[in-house]
């Protein structure tokens, strides 16, 4: 026998080389404060769409991102593509940019696409014009194939063409920003070099700082890696206080937002990303779910993502891609819990939270309403349901309080109801399933009882008792200390049964007037466990219904009643 060849062969790969970095400080430090956030879906997710987005879409998502509250918007690359040309122009003849906003354009470091990016920008008033140049080992040696001071070469020029054009406009209000494309796959000390190379030419000051932007173009390595890369980068830059350090993760290894948390651990300033990590490849890092993770951590994000539906709808309208039911935060499922023990859990946290504590509630991160979802989400009932969350269920949707002994027994029910439909089950149709299983009045039923007080109580009841598709009508009589107890009385005597009352609850449905009682009983009726339940508008009526729905069952899985000839009415 011959064993197939894989293709699939680890020994292909490199590991990433580590960062000497002597007592790294990054891992004892915790973020205290939001970064400045800079938005790049108009043009970092837009170069990733199949389509990409039209005017009017690129339109909507600005709207939507000024109104999240990016106060940093890259709106495209205008000398690429006519589109984002044209809606440059629109953001700026239709004064669409808020006094406090900063639009930003990429470009790359050659002179004639850097004059058209000057063009696109006639009559802005502030702008951060964003230029960069590939830097890594593969780009150098195999797309560029210059050495590295060639390719600082390239950046100094386009830095250099970027402050000469700018020069030309005197009154607006312009911020430089540069990238050394791949980063992460760049020596970390040529990054270095290069960005100091470019802020010579640029002379920035703490006053007007300049944003050194180190991308994880490709996240090539594990997020401690670059962590160590940002903190290596930040302790040995020259003119620190002149630069702000901004982070630009992609998700390639599934790690953008934690690469970006541990950059912001490790000195960063500014994290750029995209809202719900729309992107190349395996998209950019999503601002929505680093924000929410900070929110989370009690620090607040600076950003409004309490409306995460209205961003999923102008998300998916403009790039025409779904979201995950299991995205991080904002996904349709994830502040659902199908699963007995996290329901019970859950339920239970949730009746002890009070409002003014902090948020302690198992399996729920956050308070779903922070979100605008509702605990209607919360809970929902499948096959792996337990007693829990249909409990729950039953008391928010319907009132009906169940005893624990009475949930227990539904319990297989509902679990039966669900797998049959290989589904979840509303709350509507749990109800159904209680009442189907538990009120039980065939083939003896109630028709009427009077019950005289004295010393204890004599009550006498009319029932119809249905054999063979007849009914005929019964009366007995009891005494007892109250209205069950004298039924019972009154049962024993007619028939000859030995019922006792193992467990009973009761409350009210509904408020005023129009409320009704339910009623759970639990008999051992021959030494056997039953359960029934009624709905009346009067309490005792319901509670005698519900011995009777006890002990219709108990018949129906054999247990005989035989009335005493005297008994028939
Ligand atoms: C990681 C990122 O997301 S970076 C941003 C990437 N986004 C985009 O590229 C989207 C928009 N880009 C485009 O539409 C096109 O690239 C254009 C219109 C800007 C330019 O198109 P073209 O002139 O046809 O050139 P093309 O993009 O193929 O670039 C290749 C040339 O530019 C050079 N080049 C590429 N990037 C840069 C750069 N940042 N700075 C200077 N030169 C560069 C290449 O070395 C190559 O030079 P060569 O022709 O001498 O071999
Ligand atoms: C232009 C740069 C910042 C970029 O988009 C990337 O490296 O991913």
């Amino acid at each position: 026998m011959t064993s197939s060849v894989s293709s699939f062969d680890h020994r292909k790969y490199r590991p990433v080389a580590p960062i000497e970095l002597a007592n790294r400080q990054w891992p004892d430090r915790q973020i205290t404060k939001a970064p400045l956030w800079a938005s790049v879906d108009l043009r970092d997710g837009n170069q990733a769409l199949l389509e990409p987005m039209s005017v009017d879409q690129k339109k909507a998502l600005w709207a939507l991102l000024v109104k999240v509250g990016f106060k940093e918007i890259e709106v495209g690359f205008p000398a690429a593509s006519q589109p984002d040309y044209d809606f440059v122009r629109w953001l700026i003849e239709e004064d669409q940019i808020p006094e406090d906003v900063y639009i930003q354009v990429l470009v790359q470091c050659r002179e004639h696409l850097i004059e058209k990016t000057y063009q696109a920008l006639e009559g802005v008033k502030r702008a951060i014009v964003h230029v960069y140049n590939s830097t890594s080992v593969a780009q150098r040696e195999r797309v560029f194939e210059k050495d590295q001071a060639g390719i600082t070469a390239i950046a100094v020029q386009g830095a250099t063409w970027v402050k000469q054009y700018a020069d030309r406009y005197p009154e607006v209000d312009w911020r430089f920003q540069y990238s050394p494309e791949s980063f992460t796959s760049t020596e970390v000390d040529f990054s270095i070099a290069i960005c100091e190379a470019v802020m010579d030419v640029w002379q920035p000051t703490p006053e007007r700082p300049c944003i050194l932007n180190l991308p994880a173009t490709v996240e090539i390595g594990p997020v401690n890696h670059f962590a160590d890369q940002i903190e290596y980068f930040i302790r040995h830059m020259k003119w620190r206080d002149c630069a702000l350090v901004s982070l630009h993760t992609h998700n390639d290894r599934g790690g953008a937002a934690a690469a970006a948390e541990l950059g912001l651990m490790a000195g960063a300033d500014r994290v750029e990303g995209t809202l719900l990590g729309n992107g190349e490849r395996t998209g950019n890092m999503d601002i929505v779910t680093l924000g929410m993770n900070l929110y989370s951590q009690g620090v607040d994000p600076e950003l409004d993502l309490s409306r995460p539906d209205e961003i999923i709808q102008v998300y998916t309208q403009c790039t025409q891609l779904p979201v995950h039911p299991r995205h991080p935060w904002v996904g349709e499922l994830v502040y659902t819990a199908f699963s007995g023990s996290h329901q019970d859990a859950i339920s239970k946290c949730l009746k002890k939270q009070q409002a003014d504590e902090p948020w302690q509630v198992a399996y729920l991160p956050i308070d779903p309403h922070d979100l605008g979802r509702d605990y209607q989400a919360v809970i929902r009932v499948n096959s792996q349901s337990g007693k829990g969350g249909m409990a729950f269920l039953l008391e928010r949707d319907h009132g009906i309080s169940l005893p624990r002994w009475m949930t227990l027994e539904l319990a297989p029910a509902v679990q039966q109801a669900s797998e049959k439909v290989s589904g979840e089950l509303s709350s509507d149709s749990i109800r159904e399933v209680l009442e189907r299983t538990f009120i039980c009045q065939d083939p003896i039923a109630l028709t009427g009882y009077r019950v005289d007080r004295e010393d204890a109580q004599t009550l006498s009841a009319r029932l119809s008792v249905t054999e063979a598709g007849e009914a005929r009508s019964v009366a007995i009589s009891g005494d007892g200390n109250g209205a069950m107890s004298a039924f019972l009385n009154a049962w024993q005597q007619h028939t000859g049964m030995s019922v006792n009352i193992v467990d009973y609850s009761e409350h009210a449905l509904g408020e005023g007037s129009d409320a009704i009682a339910v009623a759970f009983v639990q008999l051992n009726i021959n030494g056997q466990r039953v359960s029934g339940m009624a709905e009346d508008g009067d309490t005792v009526t319901a509670s005698l219904k519900a011995v009777l729905s006890a002990i219709n069952r108990a018949s129906a899985n054999g247990v005989k009643v035989r009335f005493e000839e005297q008994a028939t009415a």
